[in-house]
């Protein structure tokens, strides 16, 4: 069995990047975004320096960005994906990857109707992160949602042919359930901190429980 895609976002020290770029993650994010995890593109660059991430992909975090604010940050960093946060439209969207010529994923909030919000962003997106909805939040909540809709979530994803993040709340305790749902794949933030920091013992404990996942499915 596949292992799903990991992404391990919201790094926000020169601490945090080079701990994740230590694991087995596909994705790296950095949080663009009015948030205690807000990085600014100067201090990403320099970690850069430092820091060998090596095949991971940066993903870069917006929220209601202007293109002039996301080529700010574009201009600096070797971002791979842009990942749109807030209540950007279909042409947002559409404009997002025409200016910038990269993937780019739209985050939908879980409700009754982000199926129909995963088609309508189809003819934009490059691929979905699916959220917890959390009044007054844009993400990063530590918040889980019915998880019980994730297979609705990845059928409507192949049959779309777009890449599928599932988001909110993930962490080392209940990635278990989510893997046996078999998702392509899994964005973890606040589940692999402590103190505001991303945790060693808590990353660890959470690739474990990938790597077991993935053993005993064989
Ligand atoms: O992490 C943040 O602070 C944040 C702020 C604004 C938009 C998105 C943000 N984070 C994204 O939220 C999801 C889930 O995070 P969590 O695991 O529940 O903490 C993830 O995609 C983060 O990148």
């Amino acid at each position: 069995m596949n292992r799903p895609l990991i992404k391990l976002c919201g790094n926000r020290s020169l601490e945090d990047l080079k701990m994740t770029s230590e694991s087995n993650a596909d994705y790296l994010g950095l949080i663009f975004a009015e948030s205690k995890r807000r990085v600014q593109a100067h201090q990403v660059k320099e970690w850069l320096d430092s820091v060998d991430i090596k095949e991971k992909q940066l993903v870069a975090i917006f929220v209601n960005a202007s293109l002039n604010e996301i080529e700010d940050i574009m201009k600096n960093l070797p971002i791979d994906v842009i990942q749109c946060h807030g209540s950007e439209t279909v042409r947002d969207i559409a404009n997002i990857k025409h200016h910038f010529n990269r993937r780019v994923w739209k985050a939908l909030p879980h409700y009754e109707g982000t199926l129909s919000d995963m088609k309508k962003y189809a003819e934009a997106a490059d691929g979905f992160v699916i959220d917890s909805k959390v009044k007054d939040a844009f993400g990063g909540t530590g918040q889980t949602f019915d998880w019980s809709k994730v297979p609705c979530y990845i059928q409507a994803a192949e049959e779309l042919n777009k890449t599928l993040f599932i988001a909110g709340g993930i962490a080392p305790d209940n990635i278990h359930q989510l893997l046996g749902l078999h998702p392509p794949g899994i964005d973890i933030s606040s589940g692999i901190e402590q103190n505001g920091k991303k945790d060693e013992t808590l990353l660890t404990r959470l690739e474990e429980r990938v790597n077991h996942h993935v053993s005993v499915s064989r």
